[in-house]
């Protein structure tokens, strides 16, 4: 059974402060390791988390496995976008690492393919590789990722944005794909959870929605009179 096989038809929760803004006061890993504590508690298969130091702090508080990445920039390949973030990543505690496997340049020079090498070469890590287009599933399944994830779906220049999850990648990934096809990006209610597994999802991954009261708070204030003055 590999670390997947315990995600199957589950909820994993992303336990991340918000790539947007510096100044997110969750923004601390002993904070964040406090959420990633409560949504185990509350039924969560598995947690998402950014940083060597996020994802040190959330291996210590809880026994699901970890998905971790590093987040570098907010332009560009910016989710683990070299081979030394990711093997820095898997030695943090990561049981999973998630990378960027677009096809576009990344800093280090080197492709998708090699990063995964890497990780195969020097850690038991597994590769789950965050895609916003159907090629790009499949070649980075060639390229021997384990899983594959619909997070950049909409965060890309090769994918438009929908208003909600993408639903529709996730159904045309599930339907070419062996590996484990992972539904993240934009789920924010219990149906989107339903049609991302009638969907052929293997778990779906919310990450805002749960876990940060900035987003949240954000989200909601412009319904209020006053919030609505102030945009
Ligand atoms: C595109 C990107 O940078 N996605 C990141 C990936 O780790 C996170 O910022 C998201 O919060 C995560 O994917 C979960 O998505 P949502 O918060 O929409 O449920």
């Amino acid at each position: 059974m590999n670390v997947f096989d315990q995600l199957a038809g589950g909820l994993v929760v992303s336990c991340q402060p918000l790539l947007d803004d510096p100044d997110d006061p969750m923004r601390d890993p002993y904070v964040q390791a406090r959420v990633a504590a409560a949504v185990v508690r509350g039924g969560a298969v598995a947690v998402r988390a950014n940083g060597t130091a996020d994802v040190r702090a959330i291996r210590a508080a809880v026994d699901v496995p970890v998905i971790g990445l590093h987040k570098q920039g907010v332009d560009g390949v910016f989710i683990t976008p070299t081979a030394a973030h990711a093997l820095d990543v898997a030695a943090a505690g990561a049981h999973i690492v998630a990378v960027d496997a677009t096809d576009r340049p990344r800093p280090d020079g080197r492709s998708f393919a090699d990063t995964v090498r890497a990780l195969r070469e020097r850690t038991d890590a597994l590769v789950l590789a965050d895609v916003s287009t159907v090629e790009e599933g499949v070649a980075a399944v060639r390229a021997g990722a384990d899983a594959v994830a619909t997070t950049l779906a909409g965060y890309t220049p090769a994918s438009s944005p929908t208003d909600g999850p993408d639903l529709t990648l996730l159904a045309r990934l599930a339907g070419v794909l062996t590996v484990p096809v992972i539904a993240e990006g934009r789920y924010r209610s219990v149906e989107q959870i339903g049609a991302a597994f009638a969907a052929g999802a293997h778990a779906v991954v919310m990450g805002n929605a749960v876990t940060s009261p900035l987003w949240i708070t954000r989200h909601l204030v412009p319904a209020t009179p006053a919030g609505a003055r102030l945009t």
